[in-house]
């Protein structure tokens, strides 16, 4: 997985010396003292826990471990570009001059309410209680002379991993040459696409962050220009709110058809990062310069019927009526001769093809810069230790 969430997860190994677990005893009673072995105790119990609390708790742990043991943060902050051991050092300095005793304390009953939380759920839990498993993040199918292309990470809001853009990559490439006549891109539960997955940016080899930002100019480019080359109709049936990425290359799609209850964020500048996906030419030719400006640098959400306005989305349909009157639409259509649509569609791109490949070229390198720079750095870090959302 993300080094960060790797690294997280060895933190609390690594924190973790060896002594006796003996918990449950302070749950609901935060006057009490807790002794050293207490403390102890619920230290050795952390690496009993049976599953993975997630990185806010882990950084939670680590920073009243730190304070416990060693008191007030007393190490120099790490640089922005350390930038695992930066969101590490907030924790920690966040708690200001809490004394250890009372640090031992808080460690303890979070301890505790974990191991509570942690028991295997009975077997009478229901399943819609359940997180799905997070199996196959794309589903591809062909069915009535469509192609359809289903970002599947619903618990992740279909954030897009380095693995994803692989897999897009390759099932337009598949669809490119298959029999379908359209191929369309949607996504399952309750969001499009969240956009990209930002603890893609915690994936270092050993080639550290520059490696890091090298592949990734390289693959957005390699996916944005597929998708500028995609020879057949493609469109996006926007299922619910779309961010980022998800929504800079609408304007490579041939047809967008959105529910009621989507929207469309680009908040680049909040996270640092300039716009990709052709949207620096596409955005200001589809809805003028300075409407662009508003989405692009400053962030504005378009609601679907606004988005519509702008000519972003071609038509927009009621949430409860979605996805029955789209798909009724889009079977009609998958039935007109595949290649009077698929030489039309060719002519029409044809015209501005280099210009897109250059756009998605420098695009592409501008971001690498961005990915490297304090301000991306420090709005991810933000985003995984959860101190911001969009
Ligand atoms: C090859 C590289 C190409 C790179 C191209 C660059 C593209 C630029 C972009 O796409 S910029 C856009 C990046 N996206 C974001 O900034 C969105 C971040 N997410 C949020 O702000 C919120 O999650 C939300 C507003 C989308 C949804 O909020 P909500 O409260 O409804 O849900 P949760 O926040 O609880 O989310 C549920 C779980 O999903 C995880 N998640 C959501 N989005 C992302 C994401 N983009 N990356 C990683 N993880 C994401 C979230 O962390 C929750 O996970 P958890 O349950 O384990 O906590």
């Amino acid at each position: 997985m993300s080094l960060v969430y790797d690294s997280l997860a060895r933190w609390s190994v690594a924190w973790s010396p060896t002594q006796v677990p003996a918990l449950g005893l302070h749950a609901g009673s935060p006057t009490m003292r807790t002794s050293q072995k207490d403390f102890n105790d619920a230290v050795s119990q952390v690496k009993l826990l049976k599953e993975d609390p997630g990185n806010e708790v882990k950084l939670k742990l680590y920073a009243l471990y730190k304070q416990a043991t060693e008191g007030p943060c007393n190490v120099p902050k790490p640089g922005m570009l350390d930038f695992i051991n930066k969101t590490k050092w907030d924790a920690w300095n966040a708690l200001g001059s809490l004394s250890k005793e009372a640090a031992r304390q808080k460690y303890v009953d979070l301890v505790s309410s974990l191991s509570t939380s942690s028991k295997s759920p009975s077997p009478e839990t229901p399943a819609a209680d359940r997180k799905p498993p997070e199996g196959n993040s794309l589903v591809v199918t062909s069915e009535d002379g469509i192609t359809t292309i289903r970002l599947n990470r619903p618990t992740k809001k279909n954030a897009l991993t380095t693995q994803m853009y692989h897999d897009i990559i390759a099932a337009l490439q598949a669809a490119s040459k298959d029999e379908s006549t359209i191929t369309v891109l949607t996504g399952s539960g309750d969001y499009y696409c969240s956009g990209n997955d930002l603890t893609n940016f915690t994936h270092l080899s050993a080639g550290g962050l520059e490696e890091m930002a090298r592949s990734g100019e390289v693959l957005l480019r390699d996916f944005v220009d597929c998708l500028i080359d995609f020879p057949k109709p493609l469109v996006a049936v926007v299922n619910g709110p779309a961010v980022g990425i998800s929504v800079t290359i609408l304007g490579l799609f041939d047809v967008v058809y959105a529910t009621d209850r989507a929207t469309f964020h680009t908040p680049f500048s909040h996270l640092g990062q300039s716009p990709e996906g052709c949207s620096s030419y596409t955005f200001p030719k589809i809805m003028g310069s300075s409407k662009a400006a508003e989405m692009l640098l400053f962030g504005k959400k378009l609601t679907a019927q606004e988005a519509c306005a702008r000519g972003l989305v071609t038509e927009v349909f009621p949430d409860g009526t979605f996805q029955k009157e789209v798909w009724a639409r889009l079977k009609a259509y998958s039935k007109l001769p595949p290649n009077a649509l698929r030489i039309s569609k060719q002519i029409i791109r044809k015209q501005e093809k280099e210009k897109l490949h250059a756009v998605n070229a420098e695009e592409s390198s501008v971001l690498r810069e961005r990915w490297l720079s304090d301000e991306c750095m420090n709005a991810i870090a933000s985003f995984l230790s959860r101190k911001a959302k969009l």
